[in-house]
């Protein structure tokens, strides 16, 4: 098998090798098995797990790599960012007498306006790679007025449509399994009461906890309030309406 991978990769493709090294092994292990009749084979379980953990250091590694090289891109281009953030900033101040639809007022935008501006966003790309600020990487800081603090966060996180969310919580909630229904209310009681606590759910395959945690969730933000749904692989995040991998969200270090 030949592997392509982007130059910023070339460092961790180490761990992708010995991913491979140990894929090879299982397979023929399980080949070999296959040819026998055998059900168990021994070590089988242990290059498993070694394959495993060289494929999760892979994923983890890179993606550790890619958004160092964003942020690399963001202070190299710095200037051309702002040069583009000034020029949204004309574009939608500019004054269309006689269109009754427009409702912008021709603003004096300074220079250090639209500079400020300009270093506000790219704070917030950089707090949403690495929870960092700009002074952190050597970057001028930007005058923000506390309450008018743009949360990227928070915003994500409120941006569901209540009626939406409300209907999709009340469609599955008349669907819900007698099991799921006692979890359901017990969650839902919990919040009520403004009790914290944790749940552990386990269940076999297809059984419907992904369902249940979707109607928890909908119910949740039907109200306004907010649910994170987060998974420890991006894959078991797509899983989840608006789910995000633990470690982005809650910025875990990565070592
Ligand atoms: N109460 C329910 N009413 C209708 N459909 C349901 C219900 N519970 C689960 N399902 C459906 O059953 C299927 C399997 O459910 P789900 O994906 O939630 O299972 P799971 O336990 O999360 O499975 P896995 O562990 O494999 O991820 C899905 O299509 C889901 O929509």
């Amino acid at each position: 098998m030949t592997l392509e991978l982007h130059p910023v990769l070339l460092d961790v493709q180490e761990s992708l090798k010995e991913y491979h090294k140990y894929a090879k092994k299982i397979r023929c292990a399980y080949e070999f098995a296959a040819s026998q009749d055998l059900h168990f084979f021994t070590g089988l379980g242990n290059n498993l797990l070694q394959a495993r953990k060289f494929f999760q250091l892979y994923l983890v590694v890179a993606y550790a790599k890619i958004d160092s090289e964003r942020l690399q891109i963001l202070r190299k281009e710095q200037n051309r960012l702002r040069a583009d953030n000034y020029q949204n900033l004309k574009d939608t101040t500019v004054v269309r007498d006689g269109d009754p639809t427009n409702v912008a007022r021709q603003t004096d935008v300074t220079e250090e306006a639209a500079k400020n501006m300009a270093l506000i966003n790219l704070e917030d790309i950089i707090a949403s790679i690495d929870g960092t600020s700009l002074e952190n990487h050597s970057l001028p800081v930007p005058t923000r007025q506390a309450n008018k603090r743009k949360d990227k966060e928070y915003s994500r996180e409120t941006n569901y449509s209540c009626e939406d969310q409300g209907r999709i919580a009340d469609a599955n909630v008349q669907k819900l399994t007698p099991e799921q229904s006692v979890i359901y209310n017990d969650f839902t009681q919990k919040i009520q009461n403004g009790q914290s606590g944790l749940c552990f759910l386990d269940a076999p395959g297809g059984c419907g906890k992904t369902f249940l945690i979707e109607t928890i969730l909908a119910s949740q933000r039907a109200k306004g309030s907010i649910a994170i749904a987060t998974a420890s692989t991006g894959l078991a995040a797509t899983l989840l309406p608006g789910g995000r991998t633990v470690h982005s969200t809650y910025k875990y270090l990565l070592t």
